[in-house]
This record gives structure tokens, sequence and C-alpha cells, in this order.
């Protein structure tokens, strides 16, 4: 898989009802190698050894304190978290913020996309569902909850606690629920928060590099025997020229069947000159900064649990093969408007 140096550092959020399985979720993150990861949440009390974990990989571990993040006051907490983690020093590839149970997502969504802080860009809303308290605790009205349609990646956790005879009819009760408010989430089931990291956020490298990520290492050193999910696939090409904004634009606007997350540097015509940018989907949100130099090669990447692969390789190589042989006004103007959006 292409590694995409991206220009913001994504910013996932974690949601779910009480006793969901976030914490387990994010232990399991924790435990991918590659991956250089910031992490914020208001109460270590429950995240003793990962604690340890993260500030064995960043220096210090931002907490905050004062209960559920986005009913601070002035949401400067995690403002202050965030900026602390967006230091360049600490070259994270992701911050992920574990919400307390009472979070409303919809609300930290908004608070980590309209962040005041400039290094960093709202990566994803991963919902985590408690499949065998579902529709006793969250799902309890006839309207499926609002909560649905913020997240970007919903995990049906606990799929081994519900009875053998009902798993499959639950399951697919909670799916219709949830795309009757959200049709193009992407859903995954998974016991213990166990989905594969690559899905969440960039994982470089199978090692970690010498001498780094000691605790990472340790984790997973105790956890290989569970290392049981489902990996997610892929599809990528390599740009060798400038590409078409618009077909740029349709793809970044129409991913291909089952992607959930897409990413790349591309080269595009300007009037006067070359222009690089970088890319990012993630569900529905769409993210486009410039670069400073236009990237001598590019690369688009696309990774889905669902994905099509062969038909994603055939989008993504034609956007590859069709290059635009002068500048294309419309294209660049939706590219542009992205960018503004995303800024
Ligand atoms: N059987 C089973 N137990 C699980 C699963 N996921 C988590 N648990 C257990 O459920 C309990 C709650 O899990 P957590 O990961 O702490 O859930 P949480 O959403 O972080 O909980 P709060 O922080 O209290 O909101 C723990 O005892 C976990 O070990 C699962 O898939 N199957």
């Amino acid at each position: 898989m292409n590694a995409v140096k991206p220009g913001r550092i994504p910013v996932i959020a974690l949601t779910g009802h009480l006793g969901a399985g976030k914490t387990s979720l994010l232990n399991h993150l924790l435990r991918r190698p590659g991956a250089r990861l910031g992490v914020v949440v208001n109460d270590f009390g429950a995240l003793n050894v990962d604690a340890a974990l993260v500030a064995g990989q960043i220096d210090d571990a931002e907490a905050i304190s004062g209960g559920c993040v986005c009913c601070l006051p002035d949401a400067g907490g995690l403002d202050d978290a965030l900026h602390r983690l967006s230091r360049p020093r600490l070259r994270l590839d992701a911050i992920l913020v574990e919400a307390s149970g009472a979070a409303e997502p919809v609300a930290l969504a908004r608070l980590v996309a309209l962040s005041g802080v400039s290094g960093i860009r709202l990566g994803g809303l991963v919902e985590v569902i408690d499949a065998a308290e579902h529709f006793s605790t969250v799902d309890l009205w006839p309207e499926p909850p609002a909560r649905y349609a913020a997240a970007t990646l919903v995990v049906i956790n606990k799929a081994d606690l519900l009875p053998a005879t009902d798993r499959d009819r639950v399951l697919d009760l909670i799916r219709e629920r949830v795309r009757r408010r959200h049709p193009q989430v992407q859903i995954v089931t998974a016991s213990h928060g166990r989905v594969d990291p690559a899905l969440v956020f960039d994982t470089a490298a199978d090692e970690d590099p010498p001498d780094e990520l000691p605790f990472a290492k340790l984790m997973r050193d105790q956890s290989r025997d569970h290392d049981d999910h489902q990996h997610a696939r892929a599809a990528s090409v390599e740009l060798a020229g400038p590409v078409s904004p618009s077909m740029l634009v349709d793809l970044l606007e129409d991913p291909p069947a089952g992607a959930y997350r897409l990413k790349g540097r591309v080269r595009v015509r300007g009037s006067r000159s070359e222009q690089g940018f970088v890319v990012n989907v993630v569900g529905t949100l769409i993210h486009v900064a410039p670069l400073r130099e236009p990237p001598s090669a590019g690369e688009l990447v696309a990774i889905g649990m669902h994905l099509d692969q062969p038909a994603a390789q055939q989008r993504l190589e034609a956007v590859a093969s069709t290059p635009a042989d002068r500048p294309d006004t419309g294209g660049l103007r939706r590219l542009r408007r992205y960018r503004t959006l995303s800024t």
C-alpha cells in the first residue's frame, strides 16, 4: 500500500454508548506497528496500560479532565490537546480521540472540524455499537438515532455475545437501522474492537523503526494470538503526470464501490503552472489541501473493508491514464472549492 504523506494530521474520533467497546478498539489500534499515534481521552482510569503506551510513543499524553470532551465549557480542553499533539516534532500519523459514552457524535465532529488548530483535519468518526445492548440503550425510538448520520465508520462490536441462532438477524437489523439514517456509511462487525487499523489510518510499515515505539511492540507481542480481524482491501495507482481535475473531483465525490478511504497526492495543470494537492476522502468527508511543490510522481489509493478491488483499480487507472492536456478551468474551480472548504 502506498504511503501518502498527508499535509495535516487526521483526527479520528471514537464514539459509542457506555461500554460499547471504544477502549477495546483504541487498544487494538494502538498495537499497530509503523504508525505514530496521539491519543486524547477524557478519562485515563480505564486505560492504564495505554497511557503508558501512548506516553512511550509521543513523550506526553494528553488527558482532558472534567467529563465529556464536547461538554467542556469552551471546548478549550480539546483544542489545547489537539494543538499540543499536532506539533511537528511529534511527527504523528494520526490522533485518536476517545469520547466518553455520553458524547454526542455530531457535536464532537463539529468540534474537531471547526477547531482553531491548523495542523489537523477531521479524519473520521468511528461509532462503536454494542450489538448485544444496542436496542436497549441507543436505538430506542421509531426513527433511527441521529448519531448514525455523523459516523464515517460504524463498528458493530460484541458480535460474539449474540446467540448464534439470532446473530445474523440482529446484525442485519442493526445494519438496516444505520443505513436508514446514513445509506453510504461503511459498516464492519467486530469482536473486542478488532478492526483492521488500515481502515482507520495510514499504517506504513509492518515493523517498528529501530528503537521506536517500544510499548507498541510489547503490546503487539502480548496480543499476537488475538490478531484475527479481517483485512481491508486496497487499490492503488502511481500518477506519472498531471491528472484531470474534473475526473479527480468526480472520483472524490463518488468513490469506487466499497471504498471507505481514498487518498493521494496529485498534480494538476493550472493556467500558468502545475499545482500539487493532497486529497483525502473518509466516508463522505472530502479534504483537499495544496502542496507547496507539485509532486514529481503522485499516487491514488482506495481502501475499504468491502472494496470492489477490480472495479476500484479500473477507476483509479482511468484517472491515471486520462491526463488533461490543457487547463481544465471548470475542474480546477471544483477542486479549489473543496480546498477552500477544507481550510
Ligand atoms: N464479549 C465481548 N466483550 C467485549 C467486547 N468488546 C469489549 N468488551 C468488554 O466490554 C467492556 C467494556 O468495553 P470497553 O472497551 O471498555 O468499552 P468503552 O466503550 O470504552 O466503555 P466506556 O469507556 O465505559 O464508555 C470491557 O469489559 C470489555 O472487555 C466484545 O466484542 N465482546
